[in-house]
């Protein structure tokens, strides 16, 4: 997965029994037509929690991604931004506690949630994460709203039952609190108050322990923030940070990457002069760092395996100060085109996009012919839970173990590439041992020829240590966990090929 930055309001969520949204009630868009004309009869404009949950029942029916769906619904809706912003938080928020959630309503629809249509099932989610969850929203806002749709969706009976459910909910309240969930084992517990499958969080706390396996469920539920890399071929990042203060805009310079600003409060900045004219792009700063690792100077020969969209190719294209090459391939020729757009915008001529399984890249390249080979691997993914809620509930156990047979095929076949003396590197925005570490650990047996490489850039190192993240013994390889900096989990490993 990229890492790619997405357009969702930044801020914290609130948890239950301590809240600290940021959202604010939400108004229909309200937009009116011209009295006294005779216009066609006008489609009702969609509120806000309509739209969430349609998205919300289109997720849980037929496995749709929430982020796609989301924007395709927010493009065609028309909505203002505060709006938008408040649908986006109710379905992330709604899929992410929806474990919490169900142990809260369980307690309140006699019949039990199985029976219930999905709609009913998600719009007493979606309700009562409004009343559980979020600040600001008043109670009567969201229960209204949510009968106001029942009864337009079903019949007064399902209207009635809820209303009577979420009344029960206001009602028992203060007893609704995550401090007070406890269940049989701690595993148990942790997976309910914050939200997740019980085997997932039980690997978290294998590979972790119980603390940083908390922190983990925790800052996954929390909202990202968004961040920009400056494209340094044509900018520079201390006028960006001016610009957008200038703009009003709150710009930070990012305490991990090089070329990163964290910014708050920027709108979609993808609709922006500064993205389309190429001056920055939009990724999580963990993201950014893989590039930075590769560290590839100008004049190299690159190869960047499953490429697409192409940030990280384009990142190491911009390194590269536009000199040399870099061979941006993705198994999927319609995913090409997105790796095409963006290095078009950054205006680099030094990249070139091709399409193939990164298993053949050894019959397309000569062996040994490239100075630095990246693999950023398909994975398993929860180092990105923050913008993809449901992956919590639609990944199982057996597709870690797939996907990390993948990963071994993959490593073995493109690491014949790297010339004697070059680079390769290994990443993943997941916090998986199997994908990471324990994947890393096979590989350099199984290929003597490879060893880990501590020396990374300076600019990267210092600050990870300044932040505590890594100590003396750094041997070349590095997990970051969402709680770190508050940017996508993600592994990176950077091995050397012996001359
Ligand atoms: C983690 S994403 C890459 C993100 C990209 N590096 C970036 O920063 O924008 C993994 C990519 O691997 C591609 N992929 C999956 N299996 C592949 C294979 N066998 N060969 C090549 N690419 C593959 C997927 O299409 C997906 O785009």
């Amino acid at each position: 997965m990229s890492g790619e930055a997405n357009g969702r309001p930044s801020g914290k969520r609130a948890q239950a029994g301590g809240k600290t949204s940021h959202t604010k009630q939400s108004r229909p868009s309200g937009r009116g037509g011209n009295r006294g004309k005779v216009d066609p009869p006008k489609r009702k404009a969609v509120t806000p929690r309509e739209l969430a949950l349609n998205i919300l029942v289109k997720v849980a029916d037929s496995g749709a991604y929430s982020n796609i769906q989301l924007n395709r619904s927010l493009q065609e809706s028309g909505m203002s931004r505060q709006d938008a912003g408040l649908a986006t938080e109710l379905v992330y928020g709604t899929i992410s506690r929806q474990a919490t959630l169900d142990h809260w309503l369980s307690k309140f629809v006699s019949k039990g949630l199985h029976k219930l249509d999905t709609w009913v099932h998600q719009l007493l989610r979606l309700s009562a994460y409004q009343m559980l969850f979020l600040d600001r929203i008043p109670t009567h806002a969201a229960v209204n709203e949510a009968v106001t749709i029942a009864k337009r969706r079903g019949h007064s009976g399902i209207s009635g039952m809820v209303n009577g459910v979420l009344r029960s909910i206001d009602r028992g309240r203060e007893e609704l609190v995550l401090s007070s969930i406890r269940a049989a084992t701690p595993v148990a517990t942790l997976a309910l108050r914050h939200s997740y499958p019980e085997w997932l969080v039980e690997r978290w706390v294998a590979a972790y322990g119980l603390e940083e396996a908390e922190a983990i469920c925790a800052s996954s539920n929390e909202q990202p923030h968004a961040s920009i890399r400056v494209n340094t071929v044509l900018a520079d990042r201390n006028d960006r940070l001016r610009e957008l203060s200038d703009n009003g805009i709150h710009a930070e310079p990012s305490a991990i990457a090089p070329s990163g600003i964290v910014v708050t409060g920027g709108g979609n900045l993808a609709e922006t002069d500064g993205f389309r004219q190429g001056l920055w792009s939009l990724q999580d700063e963990s993201s950014m760092l893989v590039a930075e690792v590769v560290s590839p100077k100008a004049g190299m020969k690159v190869l960047d395996c499953c490429a697409a969209p192409g940030g990280k190719s384009a990142h190491m294209a911009e390194l590269m100060d536009g000199k040399g090459k870099v061979w941006a391939n993705d198994l999927h020729a319609h995913k090409r085109e997105l790796i095409v757009a963006q290095t078009e915008r950054l205006k680099l001529r030094n990249v070139e996009a091709v399409v193939g399984d990164a298993t053949e890249l050894p019959e397309r390249f000569a062996p040994e012919s490239m100075d630095a080979v990246l693999l950023d691997a398909p994975c398993s993914g929860f180092g990105v839970i923050r913008r993809k809620p449901e992956i919590k509930w639609t990944k199982t156990e057996g597709d870690i173990s797939e996907i990390a047979a993948l990963q071994r095929q993959l490593l073995h076949r493109v690491s014949g590439l790297v010339r004697p003396g070059g680079t390769l590197v290994y990443s993943t925005c997941t916090m998986e041992r199997e994908e990471n570490e324990a994947q890393i650990e096979t590989f350099l047996r199984e290929h003597p020829e490879f060893s880990l490489d501590a020396d990374w850039p300076e600019t990267v190192l210092s600050n990870l240590r300044d932040a505590g993240v890594i100590g003396d013994q750094f041997d070349g390889q590095l997990q970051l966990l969402p709680q770190h900096f508050g940017s996508d989990g993600f592994y990176i490993a950077r091995m050397v090929k012996a001359l």
